[in-house]
């Protein structure tokens, strides 16, 4: 299969172009970046210190063009333009970029009706299996346990919280017939008053290079489940992304998930 990543030089840009060369059923067929890039022209693989033959671009209509899935981790309005190109050309989308707006997941909804996109806050198998994990404990632990999500990622992470915290709100909230807009609570300062018990609170830590913790605490009395996952290194979420380029080359369009692409519905 073959791969187009736009982000090139960005820390999951790495990560892919590496798990890209070391996946025998995929090529890179290009390799993408901001005009302006100092990367530019220079081979994919050297920050890596590795040879791909393949010279980073900023033509994204024509890099995007030849593959058969690309691959973005980037920022909203750059995945949404990228967007735009896949559907033009019929090429398959995996987005792992986070901070979307309504309106942003409503424009990945519509080329999922034209081009096939897997859109996943978080492509690691680990965390996904923690997203199942958290259907069954909250629905044991649904009645005298304050949920509270705490998560902690690099200095650099510039969204917060994390999608893969906000998903695993979603899971949570679902679990308990809610909705995460109804009962999410981003903030606490000052005096805040008792902790509202339909409620779920969450927690956001930045600093150094943490590559991404997330810890859901159930608070009842006398006793505290608390369910953790956390990184220690990128790769898995580009790996994860290949699986998933892998899954949509047999589709034609729709709007999928890891849990998808896990067999995980
Ligand atoms: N789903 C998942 O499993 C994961 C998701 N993520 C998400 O992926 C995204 C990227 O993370 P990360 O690699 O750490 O970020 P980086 O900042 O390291 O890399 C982002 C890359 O995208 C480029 N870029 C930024 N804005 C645009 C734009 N408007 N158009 C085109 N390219 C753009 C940057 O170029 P430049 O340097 O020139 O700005 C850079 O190459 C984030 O949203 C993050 O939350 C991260 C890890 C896992
Ligand atoms: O920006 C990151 O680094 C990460 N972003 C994703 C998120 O927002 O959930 C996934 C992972 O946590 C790393």
């Amino acid at each position: 299969m073959k791969i187009a990543i736009v982000g090139a030089s960005g820390r999951m840009g790495l990560a892919l172009i590496k798990a890209t060369l070391n996946d025998s059923g995929a090529t890179l067929v290009a390799a993408l970046d901001q005009p302006g890039s100092p990367l530019i022209g220079r081979d994919a693989g050297e920050s890596l210190g590795l040879q791909t033959g393949v010279r980073v671009s900023s033509d994204a209509e024509a890099g995007i063009a030849q593959a058969d899935c690309l691959i973005d981790f980037t920022r909203p309005e750059g995945t949404l333009r990228h967007l735009e190109i896949c559907r033009r050309h019929s090429v398959a989308a995996v987005i792992g970029t986070t901070g979307f707006d309504a309106a942003g997941k409503q424009a990945i909804a519509e080329a999922a009706q034209e081009i096939p996109v897997v859109f996943a806050p978080n492509m690691s198998v680990g965390v996904n299996a923690v997203f199942k994990v958290l259907e069954l404990a909250t629905r044991i632990l649904n009645e005298g346990y304050d949920i509270e999500i705490v998560e902690a990622h690099h200095k650099r992470k510039i969204d917060a919280p994390s999608g893969t915290a906000l998903r695993m709100g979603e899971v949570v909230a679902s679990a308990l017939g809610r909705t995460l807009d109804d009962c999410a609570v981003f903030a606490r300062e000052g005096v805040t008053g008792e902790r509202d018990p339909a409620t779920i609170g969450f927690a956001v830590v930045r600093g150094g290079d943490i590559v991404g913790d997330h810890t859901v605490m159930y608070c009842g009395e006398g006793e505290r489940v608390e369910i953790t996952h956390k990184m220690a290194s990128r790769d898995p979420y580009a790996v994860g992304s290949l699986r998933a380029a892998r899954f949509l080359l047999e589709r034609k369009n729709g709007l999928y998930d890891m849990q998808d692409v896990l067999g995980l519905r």
